[in-house]
């Protein structure tokens, strides 16, 4: 008799060696199915499962967990519901249709509530001292969205993408290249941009009757246009390249987010993919041109640098030469991903502003004249200068309210990249907190019982004396990340303003429906026509 061993030798060399392999590929494929199994079932069941239990037992009310998607089949059921419709004309209460899941939630849970991004844990917040708290924090609990950073850094990689030392460094420079005293240098551009718009808007008006314009990508053109002359002065025809090419960027990147679930979907190469990059390749070509060029002129001292391109770069030769550095502190690649970053974060935004402005405008045409007679006041048929946009207190507190009831960012979010503690509750790592700014700015709590009407008198007295619980207006978020280009939208949207007020009356088209919609900003979904009538 053989020993155990041996036989156990000798029936193996019976077997042929292939299906020896196969036996142990089938195990390893057994272990490895087990495997991902149970990081399924950890991340997507008992993880949501243990949070949730940690966070209710403190107090935390909000959604049950439902595996595996949590509330986000809810979010957009609802959105699509409410979006099918249009809204009432001349209501601004707008919470319920652009952002309905969290509307409802807060309603039945609380300021502060729990939902579900899929099997993330995702806090509401609408309490305004926690809201300040989160967008406040310096020390690092809170940070970025990581989700979100990863298709934000697809358009551009910029002020909003950086983190630590990095941020620091690029905030200082670009805070200092959108002072109010470099603005003023700049008001000429902004000037001759709304200077066409009303040339050409004259033209198609005519001189009888009133004349529908739909103002919304008029306005998109205006803002893109704005970015391109105040960003490259006299490069502005290649500024105007590359606007349309980033504008392009960003509808792709939108589908691209969307087909974000496909895992590893940005490394492959469709159609769709080859375009972005062939996109940002020909986007970076014409900035790193308009950059070398301006490099040899301020060698040579025949620079023009009034414009955000050579303040930049002044302020950067300034600092490498304070630390006594060879190395810039900013390089070429991280010029362009600003600038890059400027088209996106600011073109949109402003125009989505100007819109809203012209469409309550239209609706409260007491107010409309208020506005004209104060822009007359200052600068009659004249270009608006600097002094005089500075004083001009009824266009702002109008555009205060129209960033209160209608702002165009509707919500920001932040992480908990630690175990941090918030109102009474302790909070795990990877937590997210959305943030939605239009629910504070409709709150009746907050800005009272007259919360969704245009009301511009309630900034009569500035901003922190318009609301209660006091500041709780957030159109361009709050803390250290509050948008760096708040004073260069307010500038262009005071003299787009007030140089279409200087020359025609409005008022809304019948073809007009009354339907802001969330997209990447707050826009209107069928547009925004208006009719014209020269003064
Ligand atoms: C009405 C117009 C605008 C609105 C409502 C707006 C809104 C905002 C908000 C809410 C944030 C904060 C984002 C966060 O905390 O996560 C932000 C950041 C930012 N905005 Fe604006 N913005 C506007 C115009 C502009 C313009 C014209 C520019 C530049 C040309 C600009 C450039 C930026 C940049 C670079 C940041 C990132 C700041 C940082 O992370 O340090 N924005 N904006």
């Amino acid at each position: 008799m053989g020993s155990p061993l041996g036989m156990a030798t000798l029936s193996l060399s019976l077997i042929p060696p292939w299906s020896f392999l196969y036996a142990l590929g089938l195990g390893a494929l057994a272990s490895l199915s087990l495997w991902c199994a149970w990081r399924v079932l950890a991340g997507a069941w008992l993880g949501p499962q243990r949070t949730a239990r940690a966070l209710r037992s403190q107090g935390l009310r909000g959604t049950t967990y439902r595996f595996p998607s949590g509330d986000m089949k809810e979010y957009v059921r609802l959105i699509v519901a409410a979006c099918s419709e249009p809204m009432p004309l001349s209501s601004h209460a707008v919470t319920a249709r652009v952002l309905p899941f969290d509307h409802g939630v807060v309603r039945k849970h609380g300021k502060v509530a729990m939902t579900w991004f899929g099997p993330e844990p995702r806090v509401v917040v609408t309490d305004p001292k926690l809201f300040r708290k989160i967008l406040a924090n310096k020390h690092g609990q809170f940070g970025k969205q990581k989700s979100i950073l990863r298709i934000e850094r697809l358009l551009a990689n910029g002020l909003t993408t950086h983190q630590g030392e990095k941020w620091v460094t690029h905030r200082r420079i670009i805070n200092h290249a959108f002072h109010l005293d470099k603005l003023k240098r700049m008001l000429p551009a902004f000037a001759a941009c709304s200077g066409e718009l009303v040339s050409r808007w004259e033209n198609s008006v005519g001189s009888s009757d009133a004349q529908e314009i739909d103002v919304w990508p008029e306005f998109q053109n205006l803002t893109g246009d704005a970015i391109s002359r105040v960003a490259f002065g006299s490069s502005f025809g290649e500024g105007r390249k590359i606007f349309q090419l980033q504008s392009e960027q960003a509808q792709n990147a939108v589908k691209m987010a969307n087909a974000m679930y496909i895992p590893g979907y940005r490394f492959l190469s469709t159609k769709l993919n080859r375009r972005m990059k062939a996109n940002a390749r020909e986007v970076e070509t014409l900035l790193k041109g308009i950059i070398t060029k301006r490099e040899r002129a301020m060698r040579d001292d025949h620079a023009d640098n009034d414009d955000l391109l050579g303040v930049m770069m002044e302020s950067i030769i300034k600092e490498t030469q304070e630390a006594g550095s060879s190395k810039p502190t900013m390089s070429t690649d991280d010029i362009v991903g600003e600038l890059k970053l400027f088209y996106f974060a600011g073109m949109e935004t402003t125009a989505v502003l100007l819109t809203w402005a012209m469409v309550l405008l239209s609706m409260h045409p007491e107010w409309q004249d208020r506005a004209r007679e104060e822009v007359l006041r200052f600068f009659g048929k004249n270009q608006p200068d600097s002094e005089g946009i500075n004083r001009l207190k009824v266009v702002t507190m109008i555009l205060h309210e129209v960033l209160r009831l209608y702002p165009p960012i509707l919500q920001l979010s932040r992480e908990a990249y630690e175990e941090t503690e918030l109102g009474g509750v302790t909070y795990p790592p990877g937590v997210t907190f959305a943030l939605p700014i239009v629910s504070v700015h409709h709150d009746p709590d907050v800005w009272g019982e007259d919360v969704d009407e245009f009301k511009p008198e309630r900034f009569a007295e500035g901003v922190a004396a318009a609301s209660k619980d006091s500041p709780a207006f957030f159109p361009f978020g709050w803390g250290p990340r509050i948008c760096v280009g708040q004073n260069f939208a307010l500038l262009e949207a005071k003299i787009g303003l007030s140089m279409i007020l200087q020359h025609f009356f409005f008022e809304l088209s019948p073809s007009y429906t009354h339907a802001p919609c969330p997209v990447s900003t707050l826009q209107p979904q069928h547009g925004a026509q208006i009719k014209f009538t020269k003064l």
